[in-house]
């Protein structure tokens, strides 16, 4: 069983801003957030897209004694081809390595309805059996690049995408080399997609280095599923939220983690409207429950 100091814990800026809408929450810049998450005693966060170039952020880091866990990429393996996405994934990797990142989030963007007003729990893309076999073999290259830079490479299955179930995931696994493509487990979205946490988390426990806490309002989500949103608009309208106010038991997820020897960053993303749910204050929503429920089930 692995200690809980082999976790360190992070909280993403996508409560604060948004890379999905740019617009929301303009005004919490990069310091409010970086001490933020102090304030909620995180220890890191990932990138955000709106974050400065290395020297800058590193700067901010110290002085808060915080770290980056990792940054997204979305890749266009099947629209671009393997080098197109190996020449931007090169660049994106160099940048996590000047900032001492652990992990590069990797998704497949290809025919994506995530940022588009497609009904996102109907009009998900399909991949051909030609594109599977190009998908898989376009991120074990971008993995031997990752492991270069001293990263992993973790693959974020997500609403909306051609990766998004868990028989998705389990053909992702089984395809692609496991010392070069790892997974993020995502407990919102496996649990939108499916209805269903645990048993991507049991089947690929061997395969998780990356973990994102992900809450899911269940009244929401029904609603935004009966009137056919988008991903956008459902995340608007609080589909997801921080641990321990929604319905997802992260001490059984937690306790699975730890007993099987998962070492590696937990980042909370909740995504919300800044404007509706205040960020720091849902950040302390997430830091109660993780101390009086979560972590306080392992400590005597
Ligand atoms: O990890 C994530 C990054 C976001 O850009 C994405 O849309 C969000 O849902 C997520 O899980
Ligand atoms: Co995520």
């Amino acid at each position: 069983m692995a200690t809980q100091s082999a976790i360190k814990w992070g909280i993403a800026p996508i409560g604060w801003r948004n890379d999905d809408i740019p617009e929301i929450g303009k005004n919490n810049n990069l310091q409010q957030i970086l001490s933020d998450i102090v304030v909620a005693k995180f220890e890191g966060t990932e990138v955000g897209g709106f974050f400065p170039e290395p020297e800058v952020l590193n700067k901010e880091l110290k002085l808060r004694n915080l770290r980056i866990a990792g940054k997204w990429f979305s890749s266009y393996i099947i629209r671009d081809g393997i080098e197109q996405a190996l020449r931007d994934f090169t660049e994106h990797c160099a940048y996590l390595k000047a900032v001492n990142a652990d992990v590069a989030v990797v998704s497949e963007q290809t025919y994506s309805v995530q940022g588009t007003d497609k009904n996102v729990f109907k009009e998900k893309p399909e991949f051909t059996g030609a594109e599977w076999k190009r998908l898989c073999e376009g991120l074990n290259t971008l993995g031997e690049a990752a492991n270069k830079y001293g990263l992993k490479l973790v693959y974020h299955h997500h609403m909306g995408t051609g990766v998004q179930t868990k028989e998705e995931v389990d053909r992702l696994m089984a395809g692609t080399n496991p010392k070069l493509v790892h997974l993020l487990y995502d407990t919102g979205h496996i649990f939108v997609s499916d209805g269903d946490y645990l048993s991507l988390l049991e089947a690929h426990i061997e395969r998780i280095a990356h973990v994102h806490f992900k809450d899911v309002r269940p009244e929401v989500l029904d609603d935004c599923r009966a009137e056919g949103k988008s991903f956008l608009q459902s995340f608007l309208a609080g589909m997801f939220t921080v641990p321990g106010d929604g319905l997802i038991d992260f001490v059984e997820v937690y306790s699975f983690l730890i007993q099987n020897d998962y070492q590696g960053w937990i980042v909370i993303e909740a995504e919300q409207d800044p404007e509706v749910a205040n960020p720091l204050e849902y950040a302390l929503i997430a830091r109660g429950y993780l101390d009086s429920c979560v972590l306080k089930a392992f400590t005597k």
